[in-house]
């Protein structure tokens, strides 16, 4: 053994003994909370206020078992050791013993750990030497020291290969892990943002903006106690994509975080998609505007107002209708509040009406008496109360009127509430939508902002949904944000707010999107990830301030990533004319791995399945257990899970590929790729940056000759 190896063990097995520490001490705090959890399930509680305090602290100390369970692997991975001689160890989490003034461990949120990952031997912060830990389990196997203050190194300083380089050389998974270790400073320098507004962050593919986004999500939970309290909801484009990405929270300890796509969030499962020019079509801006004029004109849209009141019948000038339909806009209320209130109004009016009529009719009967008799009967009935001893003047009829009686049995009338129902229908947010797929004078009248050709594409027949009441009428996931719009125009807001929302994919979002992801999120406290060069047919904005502007209202944090940590060199370097088409002037991003050269094998039509198959069973053989994926156009998937493709590697329709990432990509036919949809240029861009370390494109050439190049 060298010596450099025998310093190595030598510090390998120091830190050990240390990192044994921690986890013995994380080993207490679980148990102790275990035991915490035990007594309070144990624990009697009297009446409901005891049982609703016992749920919540039971609740309170689960999720903290879990926040301790998940931490798991890698609970260290850093140790900063200050000039002045301090030692911190750096981990998932935080633990101090009571007894101790330093911490065991201290949270990579933390502000004692930023030098860990902001020093830079020009700035050092006051570090000597950064190290990192590898660990295998809880076991440490390996140390990487920088010396940061220009000294020269110790016996007890391992300076080597960077954590950075073996991160990446580790196999693929299928499923993103934290980069807590290893986060570069200028993806540091964002998920470390004092900003709490919207930050937005873009980059080319593999520059790290999802790892930025999570750390992001997981630094707000810690750092800004308010937005805690309300939760932090991640946003992401589909399900395969929130699977990929799931493991990575739970790893810094943080199970709290909402995962969802559009959907889930507006609670709705579609039975279908729509092609990419309805569903554009459904995310424009003209949605908002048409479904607001519909439940409008759903609101007393003219006329008076007849209805019998015991034997009478009252008529409400159309004024007084429009005076009590404007009050009850003007509240702001949803559609299905705001009823209430126009009730009562139309309600007190009618009140008033009677009133008015009774006293009028009384009179009437006071005149037509007092020209039979010559008695005036108000005078008589006065001159009666005073040889009573009643001074007062008088009651009239007017005043026996009893408006609050009258008014509560109004509100109470059966009659009265179908003729308001009439007037003002309870809605529901799926008749809103469904009224404007499916009649074409409704689309008329409320999408004026889109043209008849338009409007017929969008146009559905009423069968599409079923009969009423039926159950599951047949959604398309462009229609979920029309949906959630609607409920928050007759039901209100989303009851479940949150206090930050990540969004990763954020290109892909269409501008009724945007909104129903505002709504949840009143303090516009946001990271926004993405790449308009990766977006899908369906986006219409082509940059941020596009995408953004007409929502926020406010600017914007706009960070950029330059560095690319996924696809090789050698691999971007084919993509250059590519990204120079669907990205003009786009600078391309620099790759700090290297690889084999991609490939390119041409196949007949007719033999692209064997083609592929005997790609995949020779990668089979020379690199066994990497996660290889196999990208086609999305209509070919079908044909290429029969073939059994799915035995070998994962396939994946080219829209649903962002995000995602294998060691090994098989890109099938690109030309199909780039004809399915419209910027389908943007999707092959997507595909052919997925793999970390090799990639082969399949053409499918149409009548030439085959050669293969190798
Ligand atoms: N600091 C880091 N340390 C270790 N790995 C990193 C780091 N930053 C990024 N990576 C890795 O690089 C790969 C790409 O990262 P990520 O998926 O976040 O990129 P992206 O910008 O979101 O890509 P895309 O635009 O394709 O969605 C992932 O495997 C990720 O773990």
């Amino acid at each position: 053994m060298s010596q450099i190896d025998d310093a190595a063990a030598r510090e390998v097995e120091r830190e050990r003994v240390q990192v044994s520490v921690v986890g013995e001490l994380l080993d207490e705090r679980l148990a102790d909370v275990r035991e915490q959890l035990a007594g309070v399930l144990a624990s009697p509680s009297d009446g409901a206020g005891g049982v609703y305090e016992r749920e919540v602290a039971a609740g309170r100390l689960a999720g903290e078992v879990r926040r301790l369970e998940g931490v798991g692997d890698g609970l260290v991975f850093g140790r900063i050791d200050l000039t002045d001689g301090t030692v911190l160890r750096i981990g998932r989490l935080g633990l101090q013993r009571d007894s101790d003034e330093l911490p065991v461990l201290v949270d990579w949120r933390a502000e004692a750990a930023r030098p860990f990952y902001e020093a830079t031997t020009v700035h050092p912060m006051g570090l000597r030497r950064r190290r990192h830990l590898r660990l295998a389990g809880r076991t440490v196997v390996g140390v990487s020291d920088e010396l940061l203050d220009g000294s020269a190194p110790s016996g007890q300083d391992v300076v080597g290969d960077g954590p950075l380089a073996a991160a990446l050389r580790a196999r693929r998974t299928g499923r993103m892990g934290a980069a807590v270790a290893t986060l570069q400073v200028e993806q540091d320098a964002i998920v470390r943002s004092p900003h709490r507004g919207v930050t937005v962050v873009q980059g080319g593919p593999g520059t790290g903006k999802t790892v930025v986004a999570l750390h992001r999500a997981a630094y707000v939970l810690y750092a800004f106690p308010k937005a805690a309290e309300r939760g932090v909801l991640v946003l992401g484009p589909n399900a395969r994509f929130l699977d990929y990405i799931c493991q990575v929270l739970p790893s810094l300890g943080e199970n709290d975080v909402v995962l969802a796509t559009c959907e889930e969030l507006a609670g709705v499962v579609p039975g279908a998609v729509d092609g990419f020019e309805v569903a554009r079509l459904k995310g424009s801006a003209a949605w908002a505007d048409a479904l607001a004029s519909a439940v409008r004109s759903r609101q007393a849209p003219g006329g008076g107002f007849d209805i019998q009141v015991g034997q009478e019948w009252i008529r409400l000038p159309e004024s007084a209708v429009v005076r009590a339909r404007e009050s009850a806009r003007a509240g702001g209320l949803a559609h299905n509040r705001a009823r209430r209130l126009f009730k009562e109004l139309l309600v007190d009016a009618l009140v008033r009406e009677l009133a008015r009529s009774g006293a009028e009719a009384l009179e009437l009967i006071d005149a037509q008496v007092a020209q039979l008799t010559g008695l005036d009967l108000d005078r008589v009935a006065a001159a009666d109360l005073r040889r009573l001893g009643v001074d007062d003047a008088p009651a009239t009829g007017a005043d026996e009127f009893d408006a609050d009686a009258v008014r509560a049995g109004l509100l109470d009338d059966a009659t009265l509430e179908r003729a308001v129902e009439e007037l003002w229908p309870r809605l529901t947010p799926g008749e809103v939508v469904r009224g404007l797929l499916t009649d074409g004078d409704a689309a008329a009248a409320h999408l004026r902002q889109l043209t008849d050709d338009q409007r017929a594409l969008l146009r559905r027949a009423s069968g599409a949904f079923g009969a009423p009441g039926a159950p599951g009428p047949s959604w398309t996931d462009a229609d979920v944000p029309l949906l959630d719009e609607a409920a928050s125009l007759v039901d209100g807001p989303p009851e479940r707010v949150y206090g930050h929302v990540v969004v990763d994919e954020a290109q892909e979002l269409t501008f009724m999107q945007w909104r129903m992801i505002l709504r949840r999120c009143p303090g516009r406290s946001m990271t926004l990830v993405g790449d308009f060069a990766q977006a899908g047919p369906v986006t219409a904005a082509r940059d941020w301030k596009g995408a953004l502007g007409p929502h926020l209202g406010r600017p914007f944090d706009l960070r950029t990533l330059t560095v690319g940590y996924r696809t090789t060199q050698e691999i971007l370097a084919t993509t250059g004319n590519l990204l120079a088409r669907i990205a003009p002037g786009r600078p391309p991003i620099r790759s700090i791995r290297r690889g084999e050269s991609p490939r390119t094998l041409a196949s007949a039509p007719g033999s692209l399945v064997t083609t592929l198959l005997r790609e995949l069973r020779e990668q089979e053989i020379a690199h066994p257990g990497e996660l290889v994926g196999v990208i086609c156009a999305d209509g070919r998937t079908e044909q290429l899970a029969a073939a059994g493709v799915e035995q070998h590697a994962r396939l994946v329709p080219a829209s649903q590929a962002r995000g995602l990432e294998f060691d090994a990509v098989l890109v099938v036919d690109p030309d199909g790729i780039t004809a399915a949809r419209p910027g389908g240029e943007r999707d092959l861009y997507v595909a052919l940056t997925r793999a970390t370390k090799r990639l082969c494109t399949i053409t499918v050439p149409p009548d030439v000759e085959i050669t293969t190049r190798r």
